[in-house]
């Protein structure tokens, strides 16, 4: 193992710096929390009854305390179907707890929301806010404090991050997440994008184009692109709050129950009873959120990461923004490449060596940290260096070797790129995020007149037009966490991947959110400050653009700005807030959210957090 690299240990200790005093109040916190921590034989007679009540078999262990009790919280649902398989997981982790003289109680569900499902349409206007409903629904569950460890299932998109950020609040408590892993490779993403942009030309019919999404997405299990869901699953090894390599292993197989009953007895075995404590308020500390980014920066991992990053990390009293994991980009190699970044799948990654192989290279290189708490037996890293398979029916980890395909996953030594997969962009239009690793090279940097919208629906009515045949940044604003929750735009995707194969400079600017499956287009996202100003605010420079102002981004120097001069101008109007698919009832997350680098979240700027 190297040193580690100076400008990681720069950024770790910046951290550290800024961090000091929120993180002092969190670390008094937990401590805090952990001493008063009822004991169980004391609690109320009747409040633990009430307790046990629909305990059924375990109810005499509860009785007499004969072991830790561990409350899985769970995002279950089976629209989505990477949260499809946990249907059986309740059953299962109390067989694997009895094991050992444990018991499992499901502390309470979340929502889960499927952002495949909801993508262009206006359902994805709740999806940010849901990461913090999530979080709230985790306290909830685990309020009434029965519990000695939490096992948290989920898997997709705003799933982790809000049940990260939930759990965190009750971070005396160990924690294990345990994920389901991802369905077979069907249809190739890249032939999927292929029928969707001929469908987007009139080229495909959609009977065509259904059955390509069909075998694409066909059975229970994550997406197989490198999306939010699976960057989260990356950033949980590199945490260390997952069973060593439990991140890509297939639904329904023997190894994956096997990670499962290993996610129980980990645990179970880390508890503040026993003398080897691993609180997973103190398994997140700085080092391992800035693993988290070096892992998201050297895999190409999702856009969101950049807001939720900064969102999980308050949780736990630590600071981090987009200076922070932009000047870690330049440090950290690009090892891997994973549609939309490449052309293999999450699949044919963990084939090729996968998380084992990422984490040793990241390791060997100094560009991780080796030294965070995390659940694994050996406290630190190094066990997830390492891949899981079987012997006989037991769990055993072994050495992970070469990339199998070099195409996919490349020593830090000889990398795709020098440097990692994000780049922030800053200039007159505010601070925004590129993400370098999903685009030629030769379309870092796009100058062009813009055309501005107001919505993506009105961008789809361009295209169609023929108006946007030209060179042209699309702007579309008004799609900050304060004009309508900051939704995912990936459905613009198609059309502006056809304008580009068409031979045009393409870029989009928006103060949206573009998908983790979203690529192969210059974007400047989450444009900050936003354009929506919101009673008593300001409105952010998106909002003074006309259509025909010239636009630069570039993500070669760090820029997003235009030549025209806005001092004169009056802001557009506010757009009214939409009602309909409950976006009402969301009013208050838009009103209080802050900004996107912050993590976009009302329910952690109302804590002060
Ligand atoms: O951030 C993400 O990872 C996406 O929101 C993802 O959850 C969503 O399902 C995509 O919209 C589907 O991607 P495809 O366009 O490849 O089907």
């Amino acid at each position: 193992m190297n040193d580690l690299d100076p400008t990681v240990a720069r950024i770790t200790d910046r951290i550290i710096a800024k961090s000091k005093d929120g993180r002092r109040r969190y670390l008094d916190l937990i401590a805090r929390e952990a001493d008063n921590r009822p004991e169980r034989s004391q609690v109320s007679c009747s409040n633990l009854a009430h307790a046990f009540a629909g305990a059924e078999e375990d109810q005499e262990a509860l009785k007499l305390h004969r072991g830790p009790n561990i409350g899985v919280v769970t995002s279950y649902n089976d629209m989505l179907s990477a949260h499809a398989p946990y249907y059986r997981y309740p059953e299962r982790l109390k067989i694997y707890a009895r094991e050992i003289g444990a018991t499992v109680q499901v502390a309470g569900g979340t929502p889960a929301m499927c952002d495949g499902v909801t993508q262009g349409e206006t359902g994805m206007e709740l999806s940010l806010f849901s990461r913090d409903a999530i979080a709230m629904a985790t306290g909830i569950a685990l309020s009434h404090a029965m519990y000695d460890g939490m096992l948290l299932l989920g898997i997709c998109d705003k799933i982790v991050p809000g049940l990260l950020i939930g759990a965190l609040r009750f971070g005396h408590l160990p924690a294990v997440f345990v994920p389901s892993g991802p369905m077979p490779s069907g249809v190739s993403n890249k032939a999927k994008q292929a029928v969707r942009q001929f469908y987007a030309e009139g080229k495909a019919t959609r009977a065509e184009l259904l059955d390509s999404e069909l075998g694409s997405y066909h059975s229970p299990g994550t997406c197989t692109f490198y999306g939010t869901a699976n960057s989260n699953q990356m950033m949980m090894e590199l945490m260390g709050l997952h069973v060593p390599g439990a991140a890509f292993v297939q639904p329904g197989t023997k190894l994956r129950q096997a990670l499962d009953r290993a996610a129980v007895h980990r645990v179970a075995a880390i508890g503040q009873d026993g003398d080897d404590y691993r609180p997973i308020g103190q398994c997140v500390d700085e080092k391992a959120v800035v693993n988290a980014m070096v892992g998201l920066l050297a895999t190409g991992g999702s856009t969101n990461h950049a807001i939720h990053i900064p969102a999980m990390a308050r949780a736990a009293g630590i600071q981090v923004d987009w200076t922070d994991l932009s000047e870690l980009s330049h440090a950290v190699p690009l090892i891997a490449r994973v549609y939309p970044n490449g052309s293999g799948d999450v699949n044919h990654f963990h084939e090729a060596g996968g998380m084992g192989y990422v984490i040793g290279e990241l390791l060997g290189a100094g560009l991780a940290h080796a030294d965070v708490m995390g659940v694994a037996q050996d406290r630190g890293m190094t066990d997830y260096a390492r891949e899981p398979g079987l012997d006989g029916d037991a769990l055993a980890w072994r050495e992970v070797g070469k990339s199998g395909d070099a195409e996919m996953l490349r020593p830090a030594t000889d990398p795709f790129q020098a440097d990692g997969g994000m780049r922030l962009l800053e200039g007159n239009l505010g601070r925004a995020c590129f993400k370098s690793s999903a685009v030629d090279k030769a379309r870092w940097t796009v100058e062009a007149p813009c055309r501005v919208f107001q919505t993506q629906h009105d961008v789809a009515v361009a295209f169609a037009s023929g108006e946007l045949d030209r060179d042209v940044v699309v702007v579309v604003r008004f799609q900050g966490p304060r004009a309508n929750g900051m939704p995912e735009l990936h459905k613009l995707t198609p059309p502006l991947g056809v304008l580009q194969d068409r031979g045009y400079r393409v870029a989009l600017v928006t103060d949206g959110r573009m998908s983790g499956a979203s690529g192969k287009v210059p974007a400047a996202i989450h444009v900050s400050p936003e354009a929506y100003a919101g009673a008593g605010g300001r409105s952010g420079p998106l909002s003074l653009l006309r259509d025909g102002d010239m636009v630069r981004v570039c993500a070669e120097t760090g820029t997003l700005s235009t030549s025209a001069d806005l001092s004169q101008r009056t802001p557009a109007p506010d757009p009214a807030a939409a009602v309909g698919t409950g976006r009402e009832l969301f009013a208050m997350f838009r009103h209080l959210a802050d900004e996107a680098e912050k993590g976009g979240s009302a329910m952690l700027a109302s804590a002060g957090l």
